[in-house]
């Protein structure tokens, strides 16, 4: 009795824990548990607005009641917290999702418990998979008898062929059929596409609609629809066409409204198509106090000190105070060093200072003596003006990530934006770099210890690059495929056409351009050449490398080398920091892949290097040599050596 009695407290104890672990489980973000906990007696889901509510033809005012619903209760984890089944969530893992966005933590969950729902969220903020994987989830694999169970709806053919190509991505392992059903493309295939009993339709609205008519296609077996983008569905002027297909889906039907705005006609619509929709915002729920701004730096990271400086001498205000976070102490005693040699007074914190230098730093600070605080992690609560952010290449994913969480995309500077512009993505112009750069040249060759401490702060940085958690295989992959050379740099931000800046530019472009078109070409030539890499190594992995054609093997070594000293050119830092892009590429592939691949090139270069000639001639000298040492014949010392032998 009493050995039960202990078991019993055990799981208990063991069942507490569990809810203590998802408790501290990645939880910056509001959360999917949290909203299935609302659905609990006493507690209400977030309520769609009912007519009396609208009072304006603007967007409802729903934002108090939402954030009242979705107060934080518990913290749940990633993919792996939703159920979802072994096909969904290999397909999540293997498009490269690390975590889900803040959009799919909070719609996944109620999607999947057979809710109707209306999603306000922007664009890039990850939106196509909240309401894909649920999706993949409902349908879980083909069924030949029925007709189409999933119907997505679309404003554009760009919005459709994107949504496509993820479909095929995420439900990769889930083998579900999708036809396209677009505008402008041929009706025929169209037709055929329908006879092949897909399970998932993707269409815009119009030309589905003549489909339907045309064919008299029957939509009574649709259980899941998603109207993406529903307010430039509106816009676009669909509305008739949406309430008649509306019109021929089953009630039973599950039904998903996706939109960046939620204006009065929406709104009706929802209450007409929709069974009690559950309301999920994410504008009101922003991560940063609005009384930020936002900018990143794309540059090299051995220029960021010089940046650093030209930002606190020319850039922030002289009445302005400035923390600047940096990656280790190590860091921080460097940058304290170079600000002090400049004449710029700092104060500086990290957790290994001791208390009473701790004290006498932030005293510094606060009572304004020093005007840069330089520290490596503190909590910047309630600060407002422009965080700068310096990004070098290898870091670029981490900013693709962090926008994804803000819910917003990248935003690349343009010549059209405003300055202090939130959230653009930048470059620096060279000739600042170039200025602060040399002359920190010769600060550095004056002064052994700012040499000193330079060097443990790089040695420091391949350490804290080795704890750092990698970025998501999705963000690196957009990286890769992103053209950085078309962002403005911030001379170019807000200048108009006769600023002396910009005709510097201007004249530095036009100087530079036989470089940058030859380097764009360049780039052309290398992704081509990877697209035959990656079919070579598909070939090489699926156990055919024996009979591929030996001009395919060079290719491979010559195009890997190629892309190699491409991406060690871009980043320019392969001897400063371990993570080179030939880590991140790792990642795309398997180990075995790598290894076969690795014995393959080394194969390759042994047999291009001459190797197999060196190893016979080595070999018939050392023949001759044996020969000659007495055994062979015509030697003179023949006889004596036999008879010594
Ligand atoms: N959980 C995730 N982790 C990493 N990357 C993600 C995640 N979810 C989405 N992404 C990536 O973020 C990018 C933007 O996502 P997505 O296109 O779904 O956003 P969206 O809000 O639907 O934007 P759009 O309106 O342009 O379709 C895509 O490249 C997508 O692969």
């Amino acid at each position: 009795m009493a050995q039960r009695k202990k078991k019993l407290t055990k799981k208990k104890r063991h069942t507490a824990n569990r809810e203590q672990e998802a408790d501290s489980d990645g939880g910056d973000f509001e959360l999917a548990a949290e909203i299935k906990d609302d659905d609990s007696p006493g507690r209400k889901l977030p309520r769609f607005p009912a007519a009396s509510d609208c009072t304006s033809d603007v967007e409802p005012d729903t934002r108090e009641l939402v954030r009242a619903q979705n107060k934080k209760k518990k913290k749940s984890g990633g993919f792996q917290s939703m159920g979802l089944s072994f096909p969904v969530y290999k397909g999540v893992m293997k498009k490269g999702y690390k975590v889900p966005t803040p959009i799919q933590r909070k719609t996944i969950p109620v999607i999947l418990d057979g809710k109707d729902v209306v999603a306000m969220a922007r664009t890039g903020s990850g939106k196509t998979a909240a309401f894909l994987v649920p999706m993949f989830e409902k349908l879980k694999a083909p069924q030949a008898q029925t007709g189409a169970r999933a119907l997505i709806l679309t404003p554009t053919r760009e919005l459709a062929l994107q949504t496509i190509k993820f479909t095929k991505e995420l439900g990769k392992f889930t083998r579900l059929k999708t036809a396209l059903i677009l505008g402008g493309d041929s009706m025929e295939d169209q037709f055929a596409a329908l006879h092949e009993n897909p399970d998932i339709i993707i269409g815009t609205p119009g030309r589905l609609m003549h489909v339907i008519t045309d064919m008299n296609l029957k939509l009574h077996s649709v259980e899941y629809v998603v109207f993406d983008e529903a307010d430039r569905l509106f816009e676009m002027g669909f509305a008739e066409q949406l309430q008649e297909i509306i019109r021929r889906l089953p009630d039973t039907r599950q039904t998903l409204l996706f939109s960046a705005t939620l204006p009065k006609l929406l709104v009706e619509f929802a209450r007409a198509g929709l069974t009690e929709p559950v309301l999920i915002r994410l504008d009101v729920d922003s991560k940063l106090s609005d009384q930020i701004k936002l900018s990143f730096f794309h540059l090299r990271v051995d220029d960021k000190p010089a940046l650093l400086l030209h930002l606190l001498r020319n850039v922030a205000k002289p009445q302005e105070q400035t923390v600047v976070f940096a990656a280790t102490k190590h860091h921080v005693e460097y940058l304290k060093e170079l600000l002090s040699s400049e004449g710029i007074e700092c104060a500086y914190i990290y957790s290994a200072l001791d208390q009473t230098a701790r004290k006498i730093n932030i005293g510094k600070f606060v009572h304004r003596k020093a005007m840069v605080l330089l520290v490596t992690d503190v909590a910047a609560r309630g600060r407002s003006g422009t965080a700068y952010s310096m990004v070098c290449p290898d870091e670029m994913p981490f900013v693709y990530d962090l926008h994804l969480f803000l819910g917003r995309p990248v935003q690349f500077a343009t010549a059209d934006h405003i300055q202090d512009s939130d959230g653009v993505f930048g470059r620096v112009p060279q000739s600042i770099l170039d200025d602060e750069g040399s002359h920190l040249i010769t600060a550095h060759e004056n002064s052994l210890d700012l040499q000193n401490l330079h060097r443990v702060s790089e040695n420091a940085y391949k350490q804290y690059l080795k704890s750092r958690p990698n970025p998501s295989a999705e963000s690196i992959r957009r990286v890769k495929s992103t053209d950085v050379s078309s962002m403005a740099t911030i001379f170019e931000i807000n200048s108009n056409s006769k600023t002396p800046a910009s005709k510097v530019m201007r004249k530095k472009r036009s100087k530079d351009k036989r470089v940058v078109d030859k380097f764009k070409k360049h780039r052309e030539d290398v992704a081509a050449g990877s697209r035959l890499q990656q079919s070579v190594i598909r070939r090489t992995a699926a156990g055919d490398d024996d009979d591929g054609a030996p001009g395919d093997l060079q290719d491979l070594v010559l195009m890997e080398k190629q892309a190699e000293e491409r991406d060690l050119q871009e980043v320019g830092l392969h001897h400063k920091c371990n993570f080179t892009i030939r880590q991140i590429r790792s990642e795309l592939k398997s180990s075995a892949q790598i290894l076969k691949h690795r014995k393959m090139k080394q194969k390759q270069q042994f047999l291009q290097g001459g190797g197999m000639k060196k190893v016979r001639s080595k070999n018939k000298q050392w023949l001759g040599e044996v020969t000659k040492s007495g055994f062979g014949r015509g030697g003179q010392k023949k006889g004596k050596m036999r008879k010594r032998l």
